[in-house]
């Protein structure tokens, strides 16, 4: 018995000598793939431990620039850089991971960021993204109605009011309240989104942004914070559940939310302020569809399937907009000179949005003619290259019969991904690189009226740049393939709104910046979390 067990022991360090160290180092295909750092090909602990100091995402592109366009992370995980990796990964709809599990709402109720299986995504993702096309969106009543709304009567006289006391902003809270406006706003209904930017909501404003950043960074108290985001968004679907309930003649499918004419005239003559409400698009359309397509017969589970995804809109919306927003107007408030020649390019297409404003005027040739404008777009590309909201690796997992990416084979199982961060940064493809350069996209589009920043609705942009370092095929902001940003026209026209009215009407300078790098989690929020400006009121000729 005495002998057995030395043996034992010595058959067991075989064991895991040749599981841990010998098969990673010499036999696994990701062997001969260069390692970041030499324990990762043993051990996950150095990328482990560079994610937990908050250092991944700068970590994975100093292991790219030292060994060129796929790393190996740790013994089971592998970070791609380059045009091929993308179409192989993301066009070649490779599954997300597990990691992407903890974006579930409501006690793990699904949403499409977390749906991992196929078939219920592309389910879901059906349902979702006609209300979220460009098409849809510029030309809905409903959408111009809820803008005008929220630009000029909510943040518009904020910043007024600033301007006139020449006090400070904080336009990183103020941009997080608008993204999370905007989208419940759209989402739910003018009359049922979310409160925060008027002149007496900074209460609300304060308590919400704190439930949110808990909730995000993961601090004391994130659970409680989390409930209460969910409760606050849950009781809005059932006001808005009430207000399609009260509209008997709602509209029964996503064709028919467009013919508005019939509920316009139900509107006309009510004094109630919620039968003025703009439509809740996302939200009916959830509703509508989640029980024929998803085959729910329970109305309380389809209910809370809507929150969850709402929320997780939401969310998005706050941080994504709150972010980019952000760093735009603070590369702006540094250059006082390009502000003006903004301002001249939106005055010069003659559009509205002079506050303070009398009628409603935003039409969808307004929007089309804003969605047009060369430097605005040009603005706000750059900044989502420099300041990705999301800079992180898209984790994948590596399919059955694996995959070969830049001539490395990669075997099913293994995790695979590309970093939004490593793929804006390449010197290659952007000249100084690490500098805000807005004149880096202008000119290069293939026409004044195809933006930068378009993608058709399948993911399909990164094909259309001809040249194998044409800037926008590494424009890789919000992915690409069947799993890309749903939200990406919502952002791009809400930013463009944001900044017209705002740069129309003022000029900003930066008061207090300190904190303003930014973090590197899954959303990369400025460290010192605010960014307060100056606003003066550009004189009218
Ligand atoms: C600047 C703002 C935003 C950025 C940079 C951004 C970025 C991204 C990225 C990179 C992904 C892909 C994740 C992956 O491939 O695994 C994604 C997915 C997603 N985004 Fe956004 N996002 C933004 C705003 C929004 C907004 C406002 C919405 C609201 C509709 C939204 C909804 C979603 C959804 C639902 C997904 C999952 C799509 C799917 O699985 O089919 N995002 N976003």
């Amino acid at each position: 018995m005495a002998f057995y067990f030395p043996l034992a022991v010595a058959l067991v360090l075989i064991y895991l000598i040749f599981y841990y160290v010998v098969y990673p180092a010499t036999i696994s295909p990701l062997s001969k793939i260069p390692s970041g750092h030499p324990i990762a090909s043993f051990l996950p602990i150095w990328i482990w431990w560079k994610r937990r100091k908050g250092y991944e995402t700068r970590t994975i592109f100093a292991a790219h620039q030292r060994h060129g366009p796929i790393v190996r992370l740790a013994p089971n995980e592998v970070s791609v850089a380059s045009l091929d990796g993308l179409r192989k990964i993301y066009m070649g709809g490779f599954e997300r991971t597990e990691w992407f599990l903890q974006f579930r709402n409501y006690d793990g109720t699904p949403n499409l960021l977390t749906m991992l299986n196929a078939k219920d995504h592309a389910t879901r993702r059906r349902i979702v993204s006609h209300g979220y096309s460009k098409s849809y969106l510029l030309g809905s009543s409903d959408f111009q109605q809820l803008s005008h709304i929220l630009l000029f009567e909510r943040l518009l006289p904020v910043l007024d009011d600033a301007a006139r006391a020449g006090k400070g902003i904080d336009m990183y809270s103020l941009g997080c309240a608008a993204g999370a406006e905007f989208m419940t706003a759209y989402g739910l209904g003018s009359a049922f989104g979310l409160d925060l930017m008027r002149r007496s909501r900074e209460d609300e404003r304060r308590i919400y942004l704190e439930n949110s950043k808990k909730k995000v960074l993961y601090l004391k108290g994130c659970e409680r914070a989390a409930k209460a985001l969910e409760e606050q968004l849950l009781q809005k679907c059932r006001e808005a559940e009430r207000y399609l309930n009260s509209k008997s003649s709602a509209p029964q499918d996503g064709k028919s939310l467009e013919d508005e004419k019939d509920r316009k005239a139900r509107q006309i003559g009510s004094e109630d302020p919620e039968s003025t409400s703009t439509y809740p698009i996302v939200y009916a359309q959830l509703m509508n569809s989640i029980p024929k397509k998803e085959h729910v017969t329970n109305p309380q589970e389809t209910i809370r399937l809507a929150a969850s995804e709402l929320l997780d809109n939401t969310e998005a919306a706050r941080v994504g907009i709150g972010i980019t927003l952000t760093y735009a107007m603070h590369e702006l408030s540094q250059r006082r000179a390009l502000q003006s020649t903004l301002r001249k390019e939106l005055t010069t297409a003659e559009l509205p949005f002079t506050y303070p404003l009398q009628h409603q005027s935003l039409s969808t040739s307004v929007l089309r003619k804003l969605d047009g404008l060369p430097l605005l777009d040009a603005v706000i590309t750059e900044t989502l290259r420099l300041h990705p909201a999301a800079p992180g690796p898209l984790r994948r997992l590596v399919p059955k019969g694996g995959t070969i990416i830049e001539g490395y084979f990669v075997p099913a199982g293994a995790t695979i991904s590309t970093a939004p961060y490593c793929m804006h940064r390449s010197k290659d493809v952007y000249p100084e690189a690490e500098f805000w350069k807005p004149e880096r996209w202008i000119g290069t589009a293939d026409s004044p009226n195809k933006q930068l920043t378009t993608v058709d609705e399948a993911g399909g942009g990164l094909e259309n740049g001809k040249a194998e370092h044409d800037p926008r095929r590494w424009f890789w902001a919000f992915g690409s393939g069947g799993r890309m940003c749903v939200g990406n026209h919502f952002v791009l026209v809400v930013l463009k709104l944001l900044l017209a009215s705002i740069y129309m009407n003022y000029t900003t300078t930066v008061i207090d910046d300190e904190g303003i790098e930014q973090m590197e989690d899954f959303v990369a929020v400025p460290v010192g979390d605010k960014l307060i400006l100056g606003f003066s009121r550009v004189a009218m000729g």
